[in-house]
């Protein structure tokens, strides 16, 4: 005892239980879709050609969680049927851009350490042959699953691989795709060919509800803290958060370690509804300020403009409204405004991103729409995000309030 780390008993019985690779025995709240998963995997065990799935829905409402726990289970299952031999291949399509390294990286899966192919110098036909031979020799039913299948650009495996027994290039195996995508347009850019067959059953993952997230967290909870620690209504709030952000049950349970954590810190026993609303800023702070940073000069300068007239009251606000404000500032910094098209699609980014909102209107009978933009999130998160921008072009007089004890700025002239 008396080391500079000593382990703490107050707060976490688990803490991992929070974290994003912690898979639960049990999924909560998804009982409708998993069902519709179900009945789509049911070939598999009828030892018929299994469906070709599509499973689609926004960041964190349980597609990769779903996939493996049914997965886990048809396997286990599976291997009660002397006639099924089932393999299951999973790969991140994440980083991978091109059919080709998709099939490269899939061969790679069914060889063993020691037979790896190079991921590069091959013709392509020659490397999807080598993928046939591998699947033929696996046989049996196999499922490849490609997460994040909107990382790849074009369409070549995503129409091979669904066909390569009609095609005539495997004999013995029996493929299903199931593709996982939170991208909405990929799908329908997909080529009517392609869609056919990678989208024979299409699942779709809605965000979560504040009641179906209560459950979610109270289930890691149960793991991860000691009894007592949460007070009543912490769960409830965190879920709150949740549904009203995105419905994501990633974020929801950041939110709720994050709390944890300043517990910890803040050398509590207790974790209380103050705590949860404290988290929840910081990581919002974290999230604006990553954001902002990821942004160019101009979408600074896009943003910064923006601010200033949210303070003078004047959004929601056109982007041709925005463009002289957004000029001057360019000018102060010697920097070329960018053409009106370009400004407006920093103002897409942004809106993108959650910063700022973006509401499109009609304009009269006979026009076409525009987009209204005003402020989403804190003005003085922003604000300090955009610290170095304010510091280049000057306090604008609608901020000057804000700046007013801070003397190391130049004011905007
Ligand atoms: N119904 C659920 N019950 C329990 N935990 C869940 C549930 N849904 C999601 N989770 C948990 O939330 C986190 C994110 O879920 P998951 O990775 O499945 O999301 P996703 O839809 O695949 O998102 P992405 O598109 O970002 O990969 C994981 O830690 C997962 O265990």
């Amino acid at each position: 005892m008396g080391g500079m780390f000593e382990r703490d008993l107050d707060i976490y019985r688990n803490r991992d239980a929070l974290r994003e690779d912690y898979q639960p025995d049990t999924l909560v709240g998804r009982d409708e879709e998993l069902e519709r998963y179900k009945t789509a995997l049911q070939p598999v065990i009828n030892g018929e050609q299994p469906n070709n799935i599509f499973l689609y829905g926004k960041t964190g409402v349980g597609k990769t969680a779903g996939t493996r726990f049914l997965l886990d289970h048809l396997i286990d299952d599976a291997a009660q049927y002397d006639d099924i031999k089932l393999t299951v291949k999973m790969l991140n399509c994440d980083g991978l851009s091109s059919s080709y390294q998709i099939a490269t990286r899939l061969v790679n899966k069914f060889r063993d350490e020691s037979n790896q192919i190079s991921t590069t110098g091959y013709p392509r036909s020659t490397v999807y042959d080598m993928l046939w031979e591998e699947l033929d020799k696996c046989g049996g039913t196999i499922l490849i699953v490609l997460d994040e299948v909107d990382h790849i650009n074009d369409d070549s495996i995503l129409y091979q691989l669904p066909r390569a027994r009609a095609n005539g290039n495997l004999s013995n195996a029996k493929i299903g795709i199931i593709g996982i995508s939170n991208d909405f347009s990929f799908r329908d850019n997909l080529s009517p060919k392609v869609k056919s067959s990678l989208c024979e059953e299409e699942i779709q993952f809605p965000a979560y509800d504040a009641q179906e997230l209560i459950q979610i967290l109270r289930q890691r909870a149960d793991v991860a803290f000691y009894d007592g620690v949460l007070t009543d209504g912490v769960i409830e709030l965190c879920a709150a958060y949740g549904a009203k952000d995105a419905g994501d049950a990633r974020q929801s349970l950041d939110l709720l370690m994050k709390t944890g954590d300043l517990a910890r810190d803040r050398d509590t026993k207790a974790i209380t509804e103050d705590l949860v609303r404290d988290a929840r800023n910081e990581l919002e702070r974290g999230r604006i300020r990553e954001g902002i940073s990821g942004l160019t000069q101009h979408g600074h300068l896009v943003l910064y403009a923006l601010i200033t007239l949210d303070r003078e009251g004047e959004t929601p606000v056109r982007s041709r409204d925005i463009r002289p404000r957004y000029t001057n500032f360019a000018n102060q910094i010697g920097a070329d405004p960018l053409v009106p098209r370009r400004m407006r699609d920093h103002l897409g980014e942004l809106s993108m991103l959650g910063i700022i909102s973006a509401v499109e209107r009609n304009e009269g009978r006979r026009g076409g729409t525009y987009r209204e933009y005003s402020v989403d999130m804190d003005i003085n998160m922003i604000l300090s995000a955009l610290d170095e921008t304010i510091t280049e072009v000057g306090v604008h007089e609608s901020i000057a309030g804000i700046f007013a004890e801070d003397t190391t700025l130049e004011r905007y002239t």
